[in-house]
């Protein structure tokens, strides 16, 4: 699971297009339509699955937002920072 991370740490380990909100670092993930993003979320379901830590996933027409905390530590650990990469790495 991992310590908490401090402000500065995942300021500077956040990957590109994520945000940096409070207790949870979050990305709007855009597509033409609403069909690819819930095939992005079910591809972010099953890297999810594989790390065993799991992201708020809120699907709409052309948007997927993605929020991740690490809930057993109460706040942002190096999990989170691992999967936002993951998704990243599915996306693009
Ligand atoms: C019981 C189960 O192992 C825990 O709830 C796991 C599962 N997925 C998790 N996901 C997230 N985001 N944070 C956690 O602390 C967490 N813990």
């Amino acid at each position: 699971m991992g310590d908490v991370l401090s402000d500065d740490e995942i300021d500077d380990r956040l990957p590109g297009g994520w945000s940096h909100d409070g207790e949870e670092i979050v990305r709007t993930f855009e597509f033409d339509s609403y069909l690819p993003g819930v095939g992005f979320a079910s591809g972010v379901g099953g890297l999810a699955e594989d790390a065993w830590h799991h992201p708020e996933i809120t699907i709409t027409w052309g948007e997927v937002e993605v929020r991740l905390t690490t809930h057993d530590a109460g706040g942002i650990t190096g999990q989170d920072i691992e999967l936002a990469q993951r998704c990243n790495e599915i996306y693009e």
